[in-house]
């Protein structure tokens, strides 16, 4: 099957801004293939060059080398059949949650009051309904997270990139974001690109884990299928003894490149 999106033997150097002779290797020949409806999550230690791949995948910035495939062709530029997520807040201050929901349908050209009814929908759909008015300083952390949800899927991508979408919300209203998503994949079955240095949210998200190895020059090191039960609910799949020994698999690969990630920190601070 054509994957919906292929990174191959993606290589990215960057150059040092300190010193312009130094160049640092944060990603080197990774190939990532994630078919269409699959849901896959990379972990990996603090720095390795998670968010870099996700940003190669979404079009936004050029790999020093490797090519990217969607559906089948060549990404030239900005990838334009996925939707993005990011860690850090994406919501204009100024523009209601109505409005910050339809943005990207008002950008399209979509006629105004068709727009204005598919954002209700989807505000009520992610748990907002009643709510498009207010500004995002007057929604909590976990509504305007919803909220960015709603921005990003109303546009109906088929392939779904996330870099750590729930990282900054306590863990009761993370695990409902997170059930809520996976309700929302399982409706629709897009290819979804995940980040995140929490094991325990990439098991219970996923179809597959993918394990970096600690920069410099991160590449895959182990790959996992995740073959539990779905629906999953996240709290409670955690109690599964195969969630608990797929834990143990994976994080005996992942502990010494994140031990490894951590020292590297130290000694660069
Ligand atoms: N534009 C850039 N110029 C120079 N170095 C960069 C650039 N972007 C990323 N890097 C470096 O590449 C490495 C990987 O960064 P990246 O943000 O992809 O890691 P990450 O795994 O997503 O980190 P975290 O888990 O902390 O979010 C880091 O050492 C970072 O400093």
């Amino acid at each position: 099957m054509t994957p919906a999106l292929f990174l191959d033997d993606i290589t990215c150097t960057f150059v040092s801004k300190d010193d312009r002779t130094q160049r640092y290797t944060a990603v080197a020949n990774t190939t990532l293939a994630i078919a269409p409806g699959e849901f896959v999550s990379v972990v990996g230690p603090t720095g390795c060059g998670k968010s870099t791949l996700l940003n190669v995948g979404a079009g936004l910035l050029q790999p020093s080398s490797g090519s990217i495939k969607v559906f089948g062709e060549e990404l030239v530029g900005i990838n334009k059949r996925a939707g993005y997520m990011f860690q850090a807040e994406a919501l204009m201050p100024w523009r209601s949650a109505l409005e910050n929901v339809i943005a990207g349908l008002q950008y399209r050209g979509l006629d105004a009051g068709e727009a204005k009814a598919l954002g209700e929908q989807w505000l009520a759909r992610v748990g907002l309904k009643g709510f498009g008015d207010r500004y995002p300083h007057q929604l909590s952390g976990g509504m305007r997270k919803r909220v960015a949800l709603a921005q990003t899927l109303i546009m109906d991508p088929d392939i779904i990139l996330m870099d750590e979408p729930f990282s900054a919300l306590d863990i009761q209203t993370r695990q409902l974001m997170e059930n809520e998503v996976l309700d929302l994949w399982n409706a629709k079955k897009k290819a979804v690109l995940f980040i995140t240095h929490d094991l325990d949210e990439a098991i219970a998200m996923s179809d597959r884990v993918v394990v970096l190895s600690a920069g410099p020059a991160t590449h895959p090191i182990g790959e996992f299928t995740i073959d539990l039960p779905r629906p999953r609910d996240v709290a409670e799949i955690r109690t599964h003894p195969r969630f608990i020994e797929l834990h143990q698999q994976i994080w005996s690969v992942l502990r010494d490149e994140v031990l490894k990630g951590y020292q590297q920190q130290k000694t660069a601070a």
